[in-house]
């Protein structure tokens, strides 16, 4: 699996931490940046990393902002894109199981980094449910 990872400034230093998470497991990454707590702006990381995932160019992709939610909004104006913003790890099943979720956002000024990593495990190794969720997830896939 190829996982994308895409942050602004205020996830950069959670970003750094899941990006070595991922290579301790093995997991082979496209990062698209930032690479600096330097101010930059999170849609253009959003949509960068949404076009890999919508692209095929990943698997799937994991972002980070300051609180997950700009980046996961950017994200998601990408057809294809089913960006969840995770706060626990029951979240993370959950959109998994359900939503078939290709692509994680967290916060880098809101969730801690042993919940971000457990987040980030529950987001890697949980399956899809498929069945009535299918029909759900093909109905965002049309709109
Ligand atoms: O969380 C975010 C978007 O949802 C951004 O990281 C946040 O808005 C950046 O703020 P600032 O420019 O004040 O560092």
């Amino acid at each position: 699996m190829k996982i994308a990872i895409a942050s602004d400034h205020g996830g950069y230093q959670l970003k750094e931490e899941v990006k070595k998470y991922l290579e301790d497991r093995g997991i082979e990454i496209l990062d698209l940046g930032t690479n600096s707590e330097e101010s930059v702006d999170y849609p253009e990381y959003g949509h960068a990393c949404g076009e890999a995932v919508a692209s095929g160019k990943a698997d799937r992709g994991i972002v980070c902002c300051g609180t997950g939610i700009g980046i996961s909004i950017a994200a998601n104006k990408v057809k294809g894109v089913r960006c969840a913003l995770c706060t626990d790890v029951n979240m993370a099943v959950m959109t998994r199981k359900h939503n078939d979720a290709n692509m994680l956002a967290m916060g880098g000024r809101t969730t801690d980094t042993k919940t971000a990593l457990e987040i980030t495990a529950a987001w890697l190794d949980t399956e899809f449910e498929g069945g009535r969720h299918q029909r759900r997830v093909d109905m965002l896939n049309r709109y």
